[in-house]
């Protein structure tokens, strides 16, 4: 939602403009976006209308076939898409453990360059594994045993050693029961300082701030309009 003292401040985020069409079905069309610092927004809409395709583009990890993207006003392609991947911790609809252990699991993006001054102890691992919700669980145990809930939670944990400001979630509820899914919305609020979230699921709604719900796009005496 915009007010009038957002039409100084510069968004996060802001795709402008963007079009998208997958497998000849137009999703998007000149599709304008924005995410301002402190916004706590869920986007939903029926299935297949194109929430992860439009996610994956804010995340920077897929290029809309047309229009703009800008991170705190610098376009993607002028390095805006660097600084986003410096604050962002991405959560992606299916969760991959990355690792045969839960300890190695969580230690993956420290073994990255940029993150390699970050790598947290064994303490700090197991106060975010209670944190996300996985209390008692060792740092030696095994990935693969986990559910898909479970791996959700253990994502969480991951992004809250990460500890950046930006959160994109995708679905991060989808395999969590009712009191989970309650945990994981405060979780998300707590440790994020932006917030940007797509579900389907009515109680994670109820939750957060704002929610908008994907245009649908329509198509009137030839023109195409996204409303
Ligand atoms: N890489 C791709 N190649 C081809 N088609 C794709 C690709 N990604 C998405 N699509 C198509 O784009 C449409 C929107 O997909 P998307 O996953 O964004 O929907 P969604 O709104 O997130 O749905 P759901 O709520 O079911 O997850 C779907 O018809 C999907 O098949």
């Amino acid at each position: 939602m915009v007010t009038p003292q957002d039409t100084k401040r510069v968004p996060v985020i802001e795709a402008r403009n963007i079009s998208v069409t997958k497998q000849e079905h137009q999703l998007f069309h000149d599709y304008s976006f924005s995410l301002y610092e402190g916004d706590e927004l869920c986007i939903t809409a029926p299935s297949g209308r194109g929430k992860t395709v439009l996610l994956r583009i804010l995340a920077g990890l897929d290029r809309p076939d047309s229009g703009e993207l800008f991170f705190n006003g610098v376009p993607y392609e002028k390095g805006g898409r660097a600084q986003l991947y410096k604050q962002l911790n991405w959560l992606p609809q299916r969760v991959s453990p990355l690792a045969n252990h839960v300890r190695e699991a969580l230690l993956a993006p420290f073994t990255l360059h940029a993150n390699y001054k970050l790598k947290p102890k064994d303490t700090r691992m197991l106060e975010a594994l209670t944190a996300a919700g996985l209390p008692n669980t060792p740092l030696d145990h095994d990935t693969s045993s986990l559910s898909g809930g479970e791996r959700q939670r253990l994502a969480l944990a991951r992004a809250l050693l990460l500890n950046r400001p930006l959160w994109i979630a995708d679905e991060p509820s989808a395999a969590l029961d009712k009191e989970h899914t309650l945990a994981c919305a405060r979780f998300l609020l707590e440790n994020s300082k932006t917030l940007l979230v797509v579900t389907h699921d009515a109680q994670l709604q109820s939750q957060i701030d704002q929610v908008i719900e994907l245009p649908k796009l329509t198509t009137t005496n030839n023109t195409e309009t996204q409303q």
